[in-house]
């Protein structure tokens, strides 16, 4: 038996995208997904995407996506993944995640997805114990005072001078990790450029530094705007590309940006040790 996929990427993030309703005898497990994402002995991506028919419990979302980041640990949201699906969906739809219903449109060379609203709380991020989410009094080395926002998956967002001074391999894991943070965090180290443009890198949780992560650009406007550092809509600039974000008097996030299919093939799962 072969699985068919289609590798994607938005910004340079990339995706192996399953169609599972194509191979639902399939199991897709953590082994499996790390199996695959590895570039060296898989197929090789940043997080695999995978399609599900909705659940009873997704109201009336047209299909159910599924996270899986490089490391094998199942999450929430995925920004650039989303766009990529309404590519690969061809239409509008609503698609349920582990992090709530979002709504994707696809547009020329990309998509538009309705995020849905940030949440602040901080049971809702998840930290470890309350503290104010929009300064966390918290530090590591030259890094303090960052915002924690949970934009369907849990990010710190920390504003510097200089995005690049920032040694965030380093830093990245060791905040990843802080069991301040009980489900992980997603590091962004962002710089405002003017009140309209962000700079933005990102050490994802399970995935390391990417070339852009999506809900990162989110985290990264919701947090500059709730600070009053810029306007409500504004350029995120990522090591891959750039992304506009809007955050609504509403509340409700809107990221807009380009999704690429770079090819499509097959695999035989048996080869990655797949029952
Ligand atoms: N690259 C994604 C985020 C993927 C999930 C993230 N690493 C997490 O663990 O929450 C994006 O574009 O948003």
């Amino acid at each position: 038996m072969r699985v068919d996929f289609t590798k994607m990427h938005g910004l340079g993030n990339d995706f192996v995208v399953i169609d599972h309703r194509a191979h639902e005898s399939v199991a897709i497990d953590r082994a499996l997904a790390a199996a695959l994402a590895d570039r060296h002995t898989g197929i090789g991506c940043d997080q695999l995407i995978v399609l599900e028919a909705a659940r009873d419990e997704d109201e009336d979302a047209d299909f159910r996506m599924r996270i899986w980041n490089v490391d094998g640990g199942e999450v929430e949201a995925c920004g650039n993944a989303s766009r990529a699906v309404a590519l690969f969906h061809g239409a509008q739809a609503r698609v349920a995640t582990a992090g709530g219903i979002i709504a994707v449109t696809p547009e020329r060379g990309g998509a538009a997805v309705a995020m849905g609203k940030p949440r602040f709380g901080w049971e809702d991020i998840p930290l470890d114990y309350a503290m104010d989410s929009s300064a966390l009094p918290l530090s590591w080395g030259p890094l303090e005072q960052p915002f924690a926002v949970n934009v369907g998956n849990p990010h710190v967002v920390f504003f510097v001078d200089d995005i690049e001074a920032v040694d965030l391999a380093t830093l990245g894991p060791e905040i990843e990790h802080d069991p301040v943070f009980p489900e992980g965090i997603n590091v962004g180290i962002a710089s405002v450029e003017a009140r309209d443009y962000i700079s933005l890198r990102v050490w994802e949780r399970g995935a390391g530094l990417t070339r852009a992560c999506g809900t990162g650009a989110c985290a990264a406007l919701v947090a500059a705007a709730e600070r009053g550092l810029t306007e409500r809509t504004a350029t995120v600039n990522l090591p891959g590309g750039r992304l506009t974000i809007s955050y609504g008097e509403d509340g409700a996030i809107v990221m807009r940006g380009p999704a690429v299919e770079s090819f499509r093939g097959s695999f035989d799962p048996s080869a990655f040790g797949a029952a």
